[in-house]
């Protein structure tokens, strides 16, 4: 798959095993920043991924922000996202195969490395069940979007 990924600050210690880690199970990967600890907002880099998702120039996103909470709600802001906070391994492949979340936010401040890299391999392994109710939910939810 390709896979777009980016930090703000509180991520980029983080970040560099998981571009590596992301490279390494074979996908392709843009790294949109932050390239050092220097402060950046974390909308900013939201809107980097969010945008490469939403207009297809990537399959799924993988933002790092502090805690991963200000990253997911930037990035649920724009259309054609379904982002989530995931910090057990369950919620990682879940969100996908039930709710076709297509960012997965991580809180470098919260997770260790090791957990990091097994949230991503489950995340990245999960596919979007065929079942009709969780098709039916994720529909209600691209019908929300286009509501707002
Ligand atoms: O976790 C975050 C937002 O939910 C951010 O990454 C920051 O870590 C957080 O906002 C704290 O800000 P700071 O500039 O790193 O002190």
């Amino acid at each position: 798959m390709r896979i777009v990924i980016g930090s703000d600050h509180a991520g980029f210690p983080l970040k560099a095993a998981v571009v590596d880690h992301v490279k390494k199970l074979g996908h392709e990967v843009t790294d949109v920043g932050s390239h050092d600890e220097k402060p950046v907002d974390f909308p900013d880099i939201a809107q980097l991924v969010t945008g490469a998702v939403a207009e297809g120039r990537a399959d799924r996103g993988l933002l790092v922000c502090g805690t991963g909470v200000g990253a997911s709600i930037a990035a649920n802001k724009v259309k054609g996202i379904r982002a989530a906070v995931c910090h057990d391994v369950h919620s990682a492949h879940q969100s996908v195969e039930h709710d076709d979340v297509n960012v997965m936010c991580i809180g470098a401040q919260i997770v260790g490395p090791w957990l990091a890299l097994d949230l991503i391999d489950s995340y990245l392994a999960a596919t979007f069940s065929t079942e009709e109710d969780f098709r039916r939910r994720v529909e209600k939810l691209h019908r929300m979007d286009e509501q707002r």
